[in-house]
C-alpha cells in the first residue's frame, strides 16, 4: 500500500473530511463501535424511508432485487451480523472504516470481497445530499447489489484489476471508472425508462431525482476509454452520466479492456471536462 494510514489522516483533516483516522489499522478499517443513539437511529430510518420510496421508480432492478435479498433494516446496521448474511449469499463482508480512504486499499479490499462502510452516519441537515460518503450512503448505496452472485464477481474482479491499473500509473483513471459506474452510472432496462445504477445516486434524494429526470442532467452514451478521460467533483451534482447499455455490456468492456494500451495513450494527457464529453 502506497500511503501511511499517518499521512493520509494528516491529508483528511486538512480537507476537513469528517471522520477520526487515528484508530485506523494499516488497512485503513477501524471496530463498528456500535453505539448510535436514538436521534442516529431516528436520523437512519427517516433516510431509509424517504429514499426507498424513490429506489423504488428510479433504481435498476439489480439494485432492486438485492434490497429485497438483504431486507433494508428499521435500524442502524450491525456490520457482523450483515457480514454473516452476506458471506452465506456471495462470500462478502463488510468492514467498518472512518470514512473516504486511499484507492489503492479501498481496491484491496474488494479484491478480497471485503466492503469497506463509514461506522458514522450523516446529520439531520444532510438526509438530501452529502459531501462525502458516509454510512448511509456505503451501506444504503452500495451493499444491497453484493447479494447478487454475478454483481458480487464483479466487484471482486474489479479491485483485482484496479490493482493491476494501479501498478502501471492509472489510480485517477481507474477512479474515475468507478466513480462513473459503480457511484454515478446510469442503466438502461427493458420496457423501462432510464434507472439509476450508482450508489452515489442511490443514497441522494436529490441527485438521484435529477440525475435521472431533469432536463438539465448531462446524459453520456458509455465509452470505457472516455470515461477513464473524464475529471469529476465529488462534491457537486456530477456535470456528466454515463449511460449503461446494460451490466453484461460494463462487464465486458471492463474484462476485455487492454488497460496498459489506454494507460500508456492517456497518462498525463489533460483530462476531459465532464460539461463537455
Ligand atoms: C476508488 C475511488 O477512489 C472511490 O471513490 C473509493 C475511494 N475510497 C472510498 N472510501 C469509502 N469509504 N467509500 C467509498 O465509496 C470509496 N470510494
Ligand atoms: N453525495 C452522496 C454521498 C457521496 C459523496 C461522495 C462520494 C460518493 C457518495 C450522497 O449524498 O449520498
Ligand atoms: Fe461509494
Amino acid at each position: 500500500m502506497t500511503m501511511s494510514v499517518a499521512d493520509y489522516a494528516r491529508e483528511c483533516a486538512a480537507q476537513g473530511l469528517r471522520g477520526d483516522y487515528s484508530v485506523c489499522r494499516a488497512d485503513f478499517t477501524v471496530a463498528q463501535g456500535y453505539d448510535y443513539s436514538a436521534d442516529e437511529q431516528a436520523v437512519w430510518r427517516t433516510l431509509c424511508d424517504r429514499q426507498t420510496k424513490l429506489t423504488r421508480k428510479l433504481a435498476h432492478h439489480s439494485y432492486l432485487d438485492g434490497v429485497a435479498a438483504l431486507g433494508l433494516l428499521d435500524q442502524i446496521p450491525d456490520f457482523g451480523a450483515v457480514s454473516e448474511k452476506l458471506r452465506k449469499l456471495t462470500g462478502w463482508e463488510i468492514v467498518a472504516v472512518p470514512g473516504l480512504i486511499p484507492a489503492a486499499p479501498f481496491f484491496d479490499h474488494l479484491a478480497h470481497r471485503r466492503f469497506p462502510v463509514t461506522n458514522w452516519l450523516r446529520t439531520r441537515q444532510e438526509l438530501d445530499y452529502i459531501v462525502e460518503p458516509d454510512m448511509f450512503h456505503d451501506f444504503f448505496g452500495h451493499v444491497p447489489a453484493l447479494t447478487q452472485p454475478v454483481f458480487a464477481d464483479f466487484m471482486q474482479m474489479y479491485g483485482e484489476k484496479a490493482e493491476d491499473v494501479i501498478a502501471l500509473g492509472g489510480d485517477e483513471m481507474i477512479t474515475r471508472l468507478y466513480w462513473y459506474t459503480a457511484e454515478y452510472g446510469l442503466m438502461q432496462e427493458a420496457g423501462q425508462p432510464l434507472k439509476a445504477f450508482g450508489a452515489g445516486l442511490m443514497s441522494s434524494f436529490t441527485e438521484l431525482q435529477f440525475a435521472v429526470e431533469s432536463r438539465d442532467a448531462h446524459h453520456v452514451a458509455f465509452d470505457l476509454e472516455t470515461v477513464m478521460r473524464t475529471g469529476y467533483e465529488i462534491d457537486k451534482f456530477q456535470r456528466a452520466y454515463f449511460v449503461l447499455p446494460s451490466f453484461d455490456v460494463l462487464r465486458d468492456a471492463f474484462q476485455t479492456a487492454d488497460m496498459a494500451g489506454i494507460v500508456g495513450r492517456n497518462k498525463g494527457k489533460p483530462v476531459l471536462d465532464p460539461a463537455a464529453v
